[in-house]
This record gives structure tokens, C-alpha cells and sequence, in this order.
């Protein structure tokens, strides 16, 4: 069979040589492994191809093998064209593909057997060979499929600024390439621009080793093998979301539970890195979120707290027991014709706010402050060798950005009183972080893609890789490095690598207004410059149209119809006033949610957005 799996030619001596390494000498070798790769491979998936139209047995699982084949196939050729196949490393993980297509090619031949011994004696041994050649394929099309994907940054294109020395800045526009499986030592962060300029994270990419050290009780430690079991294998059908630095897989747990499994993508420290943040900050939210106003009782002028915020879990604002309103109750809160309310001192004097209707056993409805709307559940975290995972709860609504701009946004387009919840839920969460928490917590990468669904479409915050606890008397953190995405970084942050609750502002303000306008591209005869689509493409066109008094055009057309204009045009408004370029002119989250509350709350004039020019 040797002979039909790969062309030969005779070599010198009179040996033959596979074409593979033929190919190898002629060229130089880091830009030939892909080639290599690809010759070989397409000889083989071409003989697989071939045999599989004559198998005689199980028909159906020669038929996915020989199409897995071709995918990868597909896959590699679309690779080629990346300038990361030039680093022979970076296929180390495709090394076991040769031998895994030619291990397919003589399982499909076994399965063109027709002999009846053959069967009798081989064919339970075929079929179990059958299965394990399909699963590698499956592996290696997961892999490559992740590099094609990020590779090709198919979302929102990411930016890296790194401070390499105390002033150089460097960017990287694209998304550097992740790969599962390989060591560390093998990224290499240094390609340049067609203007000469150094792309992405430059630096020695460090292997992490050791996992750190998790000191959550609550925390379950999963294995390995369990969650390769939850997730088919890491699937490609079970992946339901690629991240910058991961792949999320949607996975059942053994009891039925169902998880997403967050595994890193990188080896790199900064991928761990960020899914070591999220597994150090998630758990501090989760106990305030959950201990917090988690039952409010108002009775007449009481409000009974039935459990409370732990001493160290957020500021104090309510106490174990009953108190009465006016006197034990924090001064943010204050009775207002018999209801509980908001009174907030420093937007443009006092305003009092309901936020809502008080209701029994409601516990946000009750103060309209966030229980549980800030995250998430995690549940866990494996690690193993050069793996990183965390375990959450399943959001079947996975996230927002599929609902605005991707496909459900036709499908099943979301109406008014739903996005308006949405959008206050986020606000709520926003202030819950900023405000609450302590410490007091900057996302840093707010944005429709980081807001997940619950199954009453209820938001959740997620994804807080790259999030910073404040120090007590700090308002900012500055690192330096910049990790974001397109249209949704601040440019402070972007310029100088400082993160602050500012920056939060802006990226929910740019969040909003792609709530409001929806699909919806803008009109292609605004002319942005490309430094106005890195800060939020829609800032200079809501700009305009609230210089023209004509907001109408910015909203999603298919909330037209609706019967909220009014509340539709205040909101283009907040957002403005959170996307102006000046940090200082922008509201608090906590003046924020104020406005998108009440209505009686006059809202200033915006100024001029980031970028408007
Ligand atoms: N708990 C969950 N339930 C359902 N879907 C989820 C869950 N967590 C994440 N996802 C899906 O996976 C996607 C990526 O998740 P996440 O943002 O946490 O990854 P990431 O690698 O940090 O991505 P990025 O940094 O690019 O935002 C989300 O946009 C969402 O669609």
C-alpha cells in the first residue's frame, strides 16, 4: 500500500524519496513546512477520496472520515496564505496528521474488504480503528479550524498595544495567532507591518507551569478527561464561542448539567494569564452578588434585609435585620412617598429617582441595584499540563452580539422593552462593579460579545480576563498593555494603556448605540476615517443626527414601529454623553443608570464624541 500513499522518486543512490522530502530540499526550510504539509496531505486525503467509493463496509463512517479529510485539507490551504505557517512550530500539532491520513487510508482499505473470514475476525478491530482514526481527524480539524478563525479575526478586530520599554508603544491590529497544544516557547509575537512598524506582543512568550493557586471552597476542580467527555472531545459542534485568547464549548456534565468550558487557546502567559484573572476576580463577584439585596422586603417604611453583604464583600450598604428606612438604610437610599429610592447628589444637583416599583421578594425590581446580574456563574477550573479551563454556567442565550448584529438579529430581532432591559440590567451590573464591589472592579472590555443571555434574556457580564480591581484610593490601572476590541477601547486606554472606570463609560456608551441602531450599518456615504472606526464607528453619525435633531435615523429599523421614540432618542443621548472624547466629561455608570431610570433626570448637552473627526 506504501506505494499508492505517497509519490516517490529516486534519489541519488537509487532509493527512493518521497516527494515530501524532495520538496524539503529544494526550498528553504521554514517556508516549505506548510507546502510539505500540504503535499503530502493532499496526496493522501486524494487517496482516501478515492477508496472510499468502494468500501463495502461501514460505509457511513468512511464517508465522514473521507469528508474530515477534505476539510483539513481546506483548512491547511487557507492557512498557507497566513504568514504564521512560516514558523515550522506553529505545526507542530498537524505533525500526527501524516500518520493519522494514513492510518485512515488503510482502515478505509480494510473496510473495502469483502471476504467473510475477514469480516468474521477483523471487523469489530476495523470498526474500533474506524472510530479512533475519526476522533484524531476531529482533533485536528478543531485545531486547524481555531487557527483559520483567529487567524482571520472573525470577530471585532483586536488591538495590542504593548509597552515594551517605559515609552514604546506598539500596535498590532488583527488577532495574533493562538494555538491549542503548543508549547510556549513556540509564539513568537514579532511580525511587522507593511510599514515597517512591529506587530503584536513582542517579548519572550513564557510557559506557565504551574497552575496558580486557587483558594476557592467553592470551586469544583475538574478533570481532564471529564470534561473532554462533556464536550465530546472539544468538538467542533459543540464550540459555541471563539475568543481572542479561547474557545468556549458548550458541554453536559455526567448529573445533565449544562456547562460552557472556557479553554485557553494560547500557551502563552497572557492568555493564562487572563483566564487566571477571571478565576481570581469571578468568585469575589460571585459572593457579594449572591449575599447582596438578595431578598428586600419593603413594608410600609421598613425594608428588611434577609441576607446581607458579607464585611468584606461590598461597601455596607445594608445590614442584617430590619432597618428603617431614613435611618439605618445608607444615605444613597431614602423613602420617597412611601417607596424605597435612589437619591444621588452629583449629577447637576439632588435628583430622586425610583427606579422601580418596589415588589415583594423581588430583590432587584425592589431597588432596581443588581442581584446577580453581573456574572456568570463559575463553577470550575481544570488545569493540566499546559491546559487552562474554566467551567461556567450555560447561558442559552449565549450573548448579545449574536442578537445585534449577528444572526438572530434578523431571525428573531429583539424589541424595545427587551433591549431597554438589556441595557439596564448591564448598567445595573456596571455600577454593581464599580460602585459595590469591594475592591471596586473596571471590566475593561465592555461590549456586546461579553454580555450573556440567560433564558428570561436577563444579562450577565462575562469574560473578565482582562478586568482590574482598584486599589482602594485609585481611579485608574495603568500598565501600559491594551487588550480590546475595535470600537468599543476608549481612547485614552488605547493611547496610553490605562484602564479606569471611564474607560468602562465609554465602552458601554458604544455598546448602546449599537444596541439602538442595530445590524444596521451606517450609511456608507459617512466617511470615517480609520481612526474613527477604532472608537466606535457609530459615534460620529449619532453626533450628527443629534446636531440635526434627526435620531429617528439612527435607530434599528425595525423598532420604528414602536411606541418608545421618545425613550429611544434620550438613550442615543446618554450614550453620547458616555462615548465624548474627554474622560472627565463623561458620567459616572452610577449617574448612568440615573438617567436611563428617570426620566425626570434632564440630561446635559453631550459634547464631542472620541474621534469625531
Ligand atoms: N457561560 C456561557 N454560556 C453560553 N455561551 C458562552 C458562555 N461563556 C462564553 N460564551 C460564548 O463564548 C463567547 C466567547 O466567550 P468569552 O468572551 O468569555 O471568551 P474570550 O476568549 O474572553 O473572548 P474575547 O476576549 O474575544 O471577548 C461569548 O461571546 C459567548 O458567545
Amino acid at each position: 500500500m506504501a506505494q499508492v500513499l505517497r509519490a516517490r522518486r529516486r534519489g541519488g543512490g537509487g532509493r527512493e524519496e518521497p516527494i515530501a522530502l524532495v520538496v524539503c530540499c529544494c526550498l528553504g526550510f521554514a517556508a516549505n513546512v506548510a507546502q510539505l504539509v500540504g503535499l503530502d496531505v493532499a496526496s493522501l486525503v486524494k487517496e482516501i477520496k478515492e477508496r472510499v467509493q468502494t468500501v463495502s463496509q461501514n460505509k457511513e463512517d468512511c464517508e465522514l472520515l473521507a469528508e474530515r479529510a477534505e476539510l483539513i485539507l481546506d483548512l491547511l490551504g487557507r492557512l498557507q496564505k497566513s504568514k504564521v505557517i512560516e514558523d515550522p512550530d506553529m505545526w507542530k500539532p498537524t505533525e500526527r496528521l501524516r500518520s493519522t491520513l494514513r492510518r485512515a487510508c488503510e482502515v478505509i482499505e480494510f473496510c473495502r474488504e469483502r471476504s467473510c473470514t475477514y469480516r468474521f475476525c477483523k471487523s469489530d478491530h476495523t470498526a474500533k480503528e474506524l472510530r479512533k482514526v475519526l476522533k484524531a481527524l476531529k482533533f485536528c480539524v478543531t485545531h486547524l479550524t481555531a487557527l483559520v478563525t483567529i487567524i482571520n479575526g472573525d470577530q471585532t478586530t483586536r488591538y495590542f498595544l504593548v509597552q515594551q520599554t517605559p515609552d514604546v508603544v506598539q500596535l498590532q491590529d488583527g488577532v495574533l495567532a493562538p494555538a491549542l497544544g503548543l508549547p510556549a516557547q513556540h509564539f513568537k509575537y514579532n511580525d511587522r507591518n507593511d510599514r515597517g512598524e512591529t506587530l503584536g506582543i513582542s517579548g519572550k512568550a513564557q510557559l506557565v507551569t504551574e497552575p496558580s493557586s486557587v483558594n476557592e471552597p467553592g470551586l469544583k476542580r475538574f478533570a481532564f478527561s471529564q470534561l473532554e467527555v462533556a464536550t465530546d472531545n472539544f468538538s467542533l459542534e459543540n464550540q459555541i464561542g471563539v475568543g481572542a485568547f479561547s474557545i468556549v464549548y458548550q458541554g453536559q456534565l455526567n448529573e445533565g448539567l449544562e456547562v460552557a468550558v472556557k479553554r485557553a487557546s494560547y500557551v502563552d502567559k497572557i492568555p493564562f494569564h487572563q483566564l487566571e484573572n477571571e478565576l481570581d476576580l469571578i468568585p469575589k463577584l460571585q459572593h457579594t452578588n449572591m449575599r447582596v439585596f438578595t431578598v428586600l422586603e419593603e413594608r410600609r417604611y421598613q425594608i428588611q434585609v434577609v441576607h446581607y453583604a458579607p464585611s468584606n464583600g461590598c461597601k455596607g450598604l445594608v445590614r442584617r435585620g430590619t432597618a428603617s428606612l431614613g435611618k439605618q438604610v445608607p444615605s444613597n437610599f431614602q423613602r420617597w412617598k412611601g417607596r424605597v429610592v435612589l437619591s444621588h447628589m452629583n449629577w447637576k444637583g439632588t435628583s430622586h429617582c425610583l427606579l422601580s416599583p418596589p415588589q415583594i421578594n423581588q430583590p432587584d425590581a425592589a431597588v432596581g441595584l443588581p442581584a446577580a446580574v453581573t456574572t456568570g456563574e463559575l463553577l470550575g477550573y481544570c488545569t493540566r499540563k499546559r491546559e487552562r479551563i474554566l467551567v461556567f454556567e450555560y447561558m442559552p442565550n449565549r450573548s448579545l452580539d449574536s442578537f445585534i448584529t449577528g444572526e438572530r438579529a434578523t431571525k428573531e430581532p429583539l424589541d424595545w422593552p427587551k433591549r431597554s432591559q438589556i441595557v439596564r440590567g448591564i448598567a445595573q451590573g456596571a455600577v454593581y462593579l464599580h460602585k459595590l464591589c469591594e475592591p471596586r472592579i473596571i471590566h475593561g472590555g465592555l461590549k456586546p460579545g461579553n454580555i450573556l443571555l440567560d433564558a428570561s434574556l436577563k444579562p450577565k457580564i462575562c469574560d473578565f480576563g482582562i478586568s482590574k480591581a482598584l486599589k482602594a484610593d485609585a481611579d485608574k490601572d495603568c500598565t501600559g498593555v491594551v487588550v480590546g476590541s475595535r470600537g468599543f477601547m476608549a481612547p485614552e486606554y488605547k493611547q496610553g494603556g490605562c484602564l479606569s472606570l471611564q474607560t468602562d463609560v465609554y465602552s458601554f456608551g458604544a455598546t448602546l448605540l449599537q444596541i439602538i441602531r442595530g445590524k444596521h450599518i451606517s450609511p456608507s456615504s459617512l466617511a470615517l476615517s480609520d481612526e474613527s472606526r477604532n472608537y466606535g464607528p457609530l459615534n460620529k453619525w449619532a453626533w450628527n443626527l443629534w446636531k440635526d435633531g434627526n435620531l429617528m435615523e439612527l435607530i434599528d429599523p425595525s423598532l420604528h414601529d414602536e411606541t418608545h421614540a421618545a425613550e429611544m432618542k434620550r438613550w442615543v443621548q446618554i450614550a453620547l454623553l458616555c462615548v465624548q472624547q474627554s474622560p472627565e466629561e463623561r458620567p459616572s455608570m452610577w449617574d448612568v443608570l440615573l438617567m436611563l431610570s428617570c426620566d425626570s433626570v434632564i440630561l446635559p448637552e453631550p459634547k464631542l464624541p472620541a474621534y469625531y473627526c
